[in-house]
């Protein structure tokens, strides 16, 4: 399994150019469920994730055409994908692949509003939390969908098609926010979506919608309201920059030092996170290129921080917010609140000599003088680009072991680092 070396100690300064957001080119690409005629999307990052999800809409008879011409010699722009859900062949997302990725789960909604019926695996085990999708299925109830669990799998049915209906969300849920908004989007009559998520991809997938011809209003703030169409049309939409992208290599720079711009990065998506990391040293600037971030000589100050929904700190930051703490002049605290069990860094951060105590939802971290390079490896996405972080400003070596989760949520991680002078190599094997 291939694996990342970095050797700590490098300053980050130059570009790193920003690609499209993970978490809306997902459900986007889920969106094309929903209509009979072509969805093109723009900007959509080279990840494992996408790749993924290409397989699991194939599965569903979807076929999809990858665009990988370039902008002239930009190797990091974004791939378009012209995706064609004509004809769905199968209504039913299979265990081996709805397990790899959680956000697959979320077809269920548009089969379910564009077929009368999905069958879909309840998604895998999770590293992060329980994860449970409660939420999408009393949703889905709500629009009056025949909800049924059997052998690991839900069974929808609408055979007559979906009711328009008022859904109140216990707690703010990002996914369960899509699948409403999906299956809303075909049903007859007005939904109203209350304590809905605020995130920025689902302004972006609402965006496309409203493209393809649905009628909603308020997205982006807490009560979207969704007047069902019959049918969707074609559209073309560009996925928005990665908020968390952005953000991770923001608190690497802060982290090393050095001056960097974040090309095409959009502040007005993390303004939380940004204003966190002024506190904690960092120099922040919004240009018409992008972000701006600079720590020169100062040392990097502690925070108080709690992970909430948008607008607030995004928990997909906690772990590297973690990271850049470890050296900080002084002691910080982080709570987690959105997942319970989101802390898996904490252990290998402290492999890399980080002083770091855990309270129930709060980490205590204590700031060090030097962290030491060693072996680690981490069991999520974020948590292992915390391991990134830290290793870059780890004196000697660190070895990141399981590169696939970093390749889930990270494009070309390694190539942009190192054009930014971090010594970063992937080592196949
Ligand atoms: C692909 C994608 O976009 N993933 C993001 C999405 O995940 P995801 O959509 O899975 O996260 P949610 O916003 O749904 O989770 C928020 C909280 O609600 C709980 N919950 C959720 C659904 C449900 O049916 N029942 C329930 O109890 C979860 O366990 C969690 O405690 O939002 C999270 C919170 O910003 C991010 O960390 C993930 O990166
Ligand atoms: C937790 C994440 O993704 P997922 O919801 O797909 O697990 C993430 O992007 O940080």
């Amino acid at each position: 399994m291939d694996k990342i070396r970095i050797v700590g100690g490098n300053e980050l300064k130059g570009t790193i150019p920003i690609s499209g957001a993970k978490n809306a080119a997902l459900p986007l690409m889920i969106a094309s469920l929903l209509t009979e005629e072509k969805l093109i999307l723009e900007n959509v990052p080279r990840l494992a994730d996408v790749a993924l999800l290409q397989r699991i809409l194939g599965n569903h008879g979807v076929d999809i055409t990858t665009n990988g011409k370039r902008n002239g010699d930009d190797p990091y722009a974004g791939q378009t994908l012209e995706i064609d859900a004509r004809v769905i062949v199968d209504t039913i997302a299979p265990y081996e692949l709805v397990s790899k990725m959680r956000a697959s789960f979320w077809v269920v909604g548009p089969l379910l509003a564009r077929m009368g019926v999905a069958k879909v695996s309840l998604p895998g085990g999770c590293a992060i939390g329980t994860r449970p999708v409660d939420f999408h299925l009393d949703a889905l109830r709500a629009l009056g969908a025949d909800i049924e669990i059997d052998a690991g799998y839900v069974l929808a049915k609408a055979p007559r098609g979906l009711t328009g209906a008022r859904i109140v969300f216990p707690k703010v849920s990002v996914g369960a926010t899509h699948t409403a908004l999906m299956a809303a989007a075909l049903a007859r009559g007005e939904s109203v979506i209350e304590n809905a998520a605020r995130e920025p991809e689902i302004v972006d997938v609402a965006d496309c919608l409203i493209k393809m011809g649905a009628r909603i209003e308020g997205a982006g703030t807490s009560t979207i309201r969704i007047e069902g169409v019959p049918r969707l049309k074609a559209a073309r939409h560009a996925v928005l920059p990665d908020r968390i992208e952005t953000g991770t290599y923001a608190m690497a720079t802060a982290m090393t030092g050095g001056d960097v711009m974040l090309a095409g990065a959009r502040p007005d998506l993390l303004e939380d996170a940004l204003e966190t990391l002024r506190h904690a040293g960092a120099e922040i600037d919004a240009t018409n290129e992008g972000i701006r971030v600079r720590r020169n000589g100062a040392g990097i100050l502690p925070v108080e921080v709690s992970t909430a929904p948008y607008p607030g700190f995004p928990t997909d930051l906690q772990a590297q917010l973690m990271a850049l703490m470890t050296k900080a002049k002084g002691r910080s605290r982080i709570t987690e609140t959105i997942f319970e069990n989101r802390f898996m860094h904490v252990q290998e951060l402290a492999r890399l000599g980080a002083r770091i105590q855990l309270d129930g939802d709060t980490a205590v971290v204590e700031g060090v003088e030097r962290l030491t390079g060693a072996p680690v490896m981490a069991t999520d996405l974020r948590a292992s680009v915390s391991l990134v972080i830290a290793g870059l400003a780890a004196e000697g070596e660190t070895m990141v072991q399981r590169v696939y989760h970093l390749d889930r949520g990270f494009e070309k991680l390694e190539e942009k680092l190192s054009r930014c002078g971090a010594e970063i190599e992937r080592i196949s094997g």
